[in-house]
């Protein structure tokens, strides 16, 4: 788990073990589910402050806008999208929602009605002498049975009396009451378990909603108390369980759009919307995605008739995939993404406007009209062309990042809106730095030489060092911890902790979008092959795997059969000869298949790679059964429960044959198996978990159907079991 503290006794050769280990992530110790609460507890107040931030939020004037604050967020923070729309954003209440709720559900009630009218006029050409005889093998409802059904079957309450199943109102120990809906007990079925082979990780979303209820046949227990685990799982759920709310307009996706265009023109506040829109129609994914599916769902239904204003629309919506609330969309392949990153410069067009903002605009300048005059394509043209330096001045960076680096977008329409936010300078004066920090051809942007190989680690090395100082100061000598360094910065101007625009906070990597002679971007090694083992290697010494985009020595002689670098074992996906076998300890186990020598690698534990709180709740339903998750500090976890390789059936072993490493490869940070001695072929393999002493005894010693909580309490089970003693003895 992420604040897993010191362990009991790790044989990791990692020198920072202390940040990982093997989670028992939702284990129902006491400790553990305190340390839950705790988490949760304290997620919450840091979210709360977040939201109040975001509340607070006000663009200042000269305030450098990052592309990602215009992605809409679902909160009542004022967005230009409302604006768009011509009016005010306004800030709701949950009388608002309910409003906002009612006009959707009536704008769905005609979409409904209208399909059942198309349907039943389809119908009506299909079978035109249809007179209810289902003699033909084309069933149809009777009256009766269809005035039964709705008797028994509308009314959701009536429903549950019938199936004597009533929805249970209790309060949690220390929470609030919570009304539960009920669900019926599943029918029995037969259980079905699978791994999907992975080779490599696969990055997942939270799943902040549950797509349907656990088979609670599944437990292994015959007492098990369906409300109260059906409560939990609500609690666990930001976005509840699939249909279980209120989920009244079961749509196609056709519908679910009608109902949108329907309620579109009559949208104060689209935060609002969204919001209630989820509400009405739970089934249609998370709150977050829900802008997405509109773009998608505008583009496949609209018969061609795209209207301009609505995709104007859903563009200032963008993509929320980009956001930071999925941590893990930004981590698809970035070297694919940003094949750009060496270069030194970005390219931008700036459309010469007809009118002069002010006196001072730069249209009324006329050395820059002549310095403008190199810029341009050809004599006609109303657009400058401009190479801008990534290397640009810390003074010009805030006003160049706002100019150029908003919406992803190439040509900068109106260039004195952006000087009017930055008034401490005019816009001729604006105009005249960014001529300053461009070229006019590639050829010349290129001809900025990338420093030489010492020089750059001379820098990093320096950086480095001036950063620890601080952090020491600040930390109190507390110990580094694994970071994300897949947040690439991607803006111009210096880097840096301290930077409002970098994201990365101990040092940039070649897959940052820094200029190639940024003091904090780490060069990788000049080492020759077969030398990167050595903690000497620069790469190994930062734990990350050398990379062919850094490194160019020690891949020199690499070849897909023999690797020339000893550092790059996780990056060709290298894996031992390994089987699964009965284990001599518990269930199954890992054995191998090959000999093998000391400090082996074995190969890569992968499976699914989510976030911390992704983890958790998936813990949930481990602690019922059985857990294959890795905890990586504050990184998030791999679960190899559904999907994974070999590696995940390896047990613990107080006297372990193999150990752990963790390395970054590509910025990210990946779980290595190493072997801790020669071994032969068939023996069995075994690593330290590390667990705290509360998740062993979970884990180790006590047997799966004992792991359920019975929420609702045990009081009655014990009750039960002293009469059934007492009857015991009186016999
Ligand atoms: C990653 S899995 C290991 C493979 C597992 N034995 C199997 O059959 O799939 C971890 C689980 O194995 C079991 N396990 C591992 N080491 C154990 C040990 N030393 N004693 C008891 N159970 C162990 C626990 O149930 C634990 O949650």
């Amino acid at each position: 788990m992420t604040d897993t503290p010191p362990m009991k006794k790790c044989a990791h050769r990692t020198r920072r073990s202390s940040d990982v280990s093997l989670s028992a992530t939702g284990a129902s110790t006491p400790s553990n589910q305190q340390s839950v609460k705790r988490r949760v507890s304290a997620a919450s107040s840091a979210n709360e402050k977040k939201k109040q931030k975001r509340n607070s939020y006000e663009p200042k004037k000269d305030q450098y806008i990052h592309p990602y604050d215009h992605i809409f967020h679902w909160s009542d923070r004022k967005l230009n999208v409302n604006s768009y729309l011509g009016v005010k954003s306004l800030r709701y209440s949950g009388a608002d929602i309910k409003l906002e709720e009612e006009r959707i559900e009536l704008a769905a009630e005609a979409v409904v009605k209208e399909n059942k009218e198309f349907v039943d006029k389809e119908f009506a050409t299909l079978f035109p002498d249809d007179n209810s005889d289902d003699s033909d093998g084309d069933y149809r409802l009777s009256d009766d049975e269809d005035v039964a059904d709705d008797e028994n079957y509308s009314d959701s309450e009536k429903y549950f009396e019938k199936a004597k199943y009533v929805p249970l109102t209790f309060t949690v120990t220390g929470e609030t009451k919570i009304t539960v809906p009920t669900v019926r007990k599943p029918y029995e079925t037969t259980k079905m378990r699978f791994v999907e082979p992975l080779t490599e990780n696969v990055y997942r979303n939270d799943q902040l909603q549950l797509t349907h209820y656990p088979q609670f046949d599944e437990f292994p227990v015959d007492d098990l108390d369906y409300d109260a685990v059906t409560a939990f799982l609500h609690r666990t759920f930001p976005n509840g369980v699939h249909g279980s709310w209120r989920n009244k307009f079961e749509t196609s996706d056709e519908m679910f759009y009608k109902t949108l265009m329907a309620v579109l023109p009559g949208t104060k506040n689209l935060d609002l919307l969204y919001h209630a829109l989820f509400n009405i129609f739970p089934s249609y994914d998370a709150l977050e995605e829900v802008p997405k599916m509109f773009h998608r769902l505008h583009k496949k239904y609209s018969n061609g008739k795209v209207d301009s204003e609505i995709l104007e629309l859903l563009d200032s919506l963008k993509d929320p995939m980009k956001t930071k609330s999925l941590p893990y969309f930004k981590k698809f392949p970035f070297d694919v993404k940003y094949p750009d990153t060496r270069k030194n410069f970005i390219v931008r067009y700036i459309k010469i406007t007809e009118e002069a903002c002010s006196e001072n605009c730069y249209l009324h300048d006329d050395e820059l009209a002549t310095r403008m005059k190199g810029f341009f394509d050809h004599p006609d043209s109303k657009e400058l062309t401009l190479c801008i330096l990534k290397s640009t001045k810390r003074q010009y960076s805030d006003f160049l990042n706002t100019l150029l680096m908003r919406d992803d977008k190439d040509v900068v329409k109106n260039f004195c809106q952006t000087a009017k936010l930055f008034p401490k300078d005019s816009c001729a004066s604006w105009f005249k730095k960014l001529l300053d920090s461009a070229s006019a051809s590639y050829i010349d942007a290129m001809a900025f030489q990338q420093k030489s190989y010492a020089r750059r680690m001379e820098n990093f090395r320096h950086a480095q060092k001036e950063d620890k100082k601080k952090r020491r100061e600040q930390n109190k000598g507390e110990e580094d911890k694994y970071e994300d360094y897949t947040t690439h910065c991607d803006h111009l101007g210096p880097c840096g902790p301290g930077v409002k625009n970098c994201p990365c906070k101990r040092f940039c990597t070649v897959f940052c979008n820094c200029d190639f002679n940024c003091n904090r971007k780490f060069p990788g090694c000049e080492c020759p092959p077969g030398k990167c083992q050595a903690r000497q290697c620069p790469c190994n010494e930062m734990d990350f795997e050398c990379s062919e985009l850094t490194c160019r020595q020690c891949l020199e002689d690499d070849t897909p059969e023999l690797s020339s670098c000893d550092n790059y074992v996780m990056t060709k996906g290298d894996l031992k000869k390994i089987r699964v076998g009965k284990s001599s300890i518990a269930g199954n186990g890992a054995f191998l298949e090959e000999d093998v020598s000391k400090e082996e690698f074995l190969g890569e534990y992968v499976g699914e790679r989510v976030s911390s709180e992704e983890g958790e709740r998936r813990g949930i339903f481990y602690r019922l059964n059985i857990s294959y998750t890795f905890a990586l500090a504050d990184s998030g976890d791999v679960d190899a429960m559904r999907a994974g390789n070999v590696l995940r059936f390896l047990n613990n072993s107080d006297e372990p044959n193999c150990y752990i490493k963790y390395n970054y490869v590509k910025g990210d940070l990946r779980i290595g198996f190493y072997t801790l001695k020669a071994m032969k072929a068939g023996e069995e393999l075994f690593i330290d978990y590390c667990y705290k002493p509360d998740d062993a005894a979970m884990f180790f010693n006590v047997a799966p159907c004992d792991r359920v909580p019975r929420i609702k309490d045990d009081i009655p089970i014990k009750e039960e079991k002293k009469k059934n003693q007492t009857k015991k003895q009186k016999k």
